[in-house]
């Protein structure tokens, strides 16, 4: 599996405000909202282009657009902090939604919302999830989306574990994954450490 990691130190300042717990709603999001700019800008580093002729005040020249632009696919809730910044960034793509909530026991992710196009074949996917932790909500995710005929899938995460990393893999599913960081390991209550909380409360309060 493609694993593009971000390393760059505005991303990584980004990052640490999100990790400090200090950090407020409103200042997550706004790092967020920033970080998603620095991830939707490398994933799309090497995105097919179409040319297009063009005329400037001064002449006439060459330009170019995405020739395929991405489905975006936040997973609700933690994901809805990336979308409106990634749409801004790309915005002829299209939207579509998915809800997954990890049990808080069995940490297993039970999915309750799906907003999909019926027929993604030949459609890249950019599938938005601040957390990779276990991994289990990401593969359900992408099967939704692989179910629908989707071949070319992005996962645009902020952190993940080497857990999360693994099970997505094992998966076999056509994903790439670009991220910020790779943090150490999962806690006994499968959160990422040193990590960042829970994304969707930080963002957006308890649930
Ligand atoms: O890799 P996993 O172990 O499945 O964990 C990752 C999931 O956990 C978080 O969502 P959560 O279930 O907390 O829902 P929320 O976004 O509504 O807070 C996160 O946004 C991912 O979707
Ligand atoms: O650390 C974690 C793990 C899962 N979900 C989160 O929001 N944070
Ligand atoms: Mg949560």
């Amino acid at each position: 599996m493609d694993v593009h990691l971000v390393d760059h130190p505005l991303a990584a300042s980004r990052l640490t405000t999100m990790r400090d717990a200090r950090t407020g709603n409103a200042a997550f999001r706004a790092a967020l909202r920033e970080l998603t700019l620095m991830l939707i800008y490398e994933a799309t580093r090497d995105a097919p282009v179409v040319q297009e002729k063009i005329q400037t005040p001064v002449a006439t020249t060459v330009g170019v657009r995405l020739a395929n632009p991405p489905l975006l696919v936040p997973v609700l809730r933690a994901g809805l902090g990336m979308a409106d910044q990634a749409h801004t960034f790309i915005p002829e793509a299209q939207m579509g939604f998915v809800g997954m909530a990890r049990d808080e026991h069995t940490h297993e992710p039970v999915p309750y919302m799906e907003s999909l196009p019926e027929d993604l074949t030949g459609r890249p996917v950019f599938v938005l999830d601040p957390m990779l932790a276990t991994g289990g909500s990401m593969v359900n995710t992408v099967e939704l989306l692989t179910q629908r005929g989707a071949t070319d899938v992005t996962c645009i995460c902020v952190l993940a574990a080497p857990e999360g990393i693994a099970a997505l893999e094992a998966s076999g599913l056509p994903v790439r994954l670009v991220l910020a960081s790779i943090d150490e390991r999962l806690n006994d209550s499968a959160f990422i450490v040193p990590g960042l909380g829970d994304a969707g409360d930080r963002q957006f309060g308890p649930r």
